[in-house]
């Protein structure tokens, strides 16, 4: 693909499943981008802005951060183009706009909004997908759509190999499905951020997406991924009871697929924040320092399927900590066992 040479900004599509990798991945791209400027557009599902948090600081002003709820159901792509006409001002010195799409998007969707865009500025440059290996095989069962989304991508990053024992079957098996993307296994999402750029899709393919896959249909959003699922955000300025929030985690229904947030454990550790990420059964704690001035919250999003909002939000009122000015020590181990301290496991 031709880097940006003062006319066109390629506007690279971010999607794949619930917790697959999408955050870590742009992060990386921002510690390695090298010598370009990328900007990052960031989707939640949730209302609380996760997302946006985990890569803001990587990013200062070049990160805008579209909260609550689905981009792909926004009722039109005025306020997506704003934010792209913003990234895109050459006073921004961006090369590369990366929009991260909730987890639950439809990537079609977003990839027709940018292709409506009346931005001259800017231009299409792919859609990118990235699959959890390890909850390839569940994810599919529970969503056979994932395969038209992969179908669509120019660039398929197969993460999470670590967590798999046959790597080479689950990448075999999306070679399958996709149609002529590239497909990369990872770790962390490190990918050469090479991959990201060239892969811009051809006129052709463009058309061909624009045509069969892009127009608008009346199904309205009931055949979308997110139709079902439900989110819950919890934030609170009282900090919370470790054991108390373990005995919740370790009792999550399954149809909580995914919690991501930060964790205030008050007096149990009172200089770090705990990052937490649950994926299906999987689930990691990552103690990161407070920010400066940062204010003492918890933060948590919880999005599943068949869910009770209702009662998941009193357990979690239930885990708020006694307002006691001591811990004792063996508080923390529980959520110690779900801490991975190696240079393999980078918090996300
Ligand atoms: N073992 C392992 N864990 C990973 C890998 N990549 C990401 N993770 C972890 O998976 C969890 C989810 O990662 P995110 O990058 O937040 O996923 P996401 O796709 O942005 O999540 P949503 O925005 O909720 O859809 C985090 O705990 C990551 O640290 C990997 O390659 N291997």
């Amino acid at each position: 693909m031709e880097r940006n040479s003062g006319r066109h900004v390629p506007v690279v599509v971010l999607a794949g499943f619930l917790g697959s990798g999408k955050t870590t991945l742009l992060n990386h791209l921002l510690h390695r981008s090298g010598g370009s400027r990328i900007g990052a557009v960031v989707n939640d599902f949730g209302a609380v802005e996760i997302d946006a948090m985990a890569v803001a600081g990587a990013l200062g002003d070049s990160t805008v951060s579209l909260g609550n709820g689905c981009l792909c159901c926004a009722v039109d792509s005025s306020e997506l183009d704003e934010y792209l006409e913003r990234l895109a001002r050459p006073s921004a010195g961006i090369d590369v706009i990366v929009i991260e799409a909730s987890g639950l998007a439809e990537p079609q969707e977003l990839v027709r909004m940018v292709l409506a865009s009346e931005h001259p500025d800017i231009v299409y440059g792919g859609l990118v997908e990235v699959v959890d290996a390890a909850e390839f095989d569940d994810t599919r069962a529970r969503h056979p759509e994932i395969d038209r989304h992969l179908a669509l991508a120019d660039l398929v990053v197969v993460n999470k190999v670590d967590r798999v024992p046959d790597a080479a079957r689950v990448t075999g098996l999306v070679r399958s499905l996709v149609d002529r993307a590239a497909v990369v296994p990872a770790t962390h999402g490190r990918v050469d951020p090479e991959f990201l750029f060239d892969c811009r899709p051809s006129e052709e393919r463009v058309g061909q997406l624009s045509f069969d896959d892009l127009h608008r249909d009346d199904r309205g959003h009931d055949g979308h991924l997110h139709a079902g699922y439900d989110s819950l955000s919890f934030v609170r300025g009282r900090p919370l009871d470790p054991r108390r929030l373990i005995r919740f985690l370790d009792s999550r229904p399954a149809g909580l697929y995914r919690i991501k947030g930060y964790v205030d454990f008050g007096p149990y550790d009172t200089g770090n924040r705990y990052a937490v990420h649950a994926v299906g059964r999987f689930l990691r704690f990552h103690p990161e320092p407070w920010p400066a001035g940062a204010e003492r919250l918890t933060q948590l999003v919880l999005i599943g399927a068949d869910i009770d909002t209702a009662a998941l939000h009193t357990e979690l009122e239930a885990c708020l900590g006694d307002d006691v000015p001591h811990a004792d020590e063996q508080g923390m181990w529980g959520v110690l066992r779900y801490v991975r301290r190696t240079a393999e496991d980078p918090a996300a």
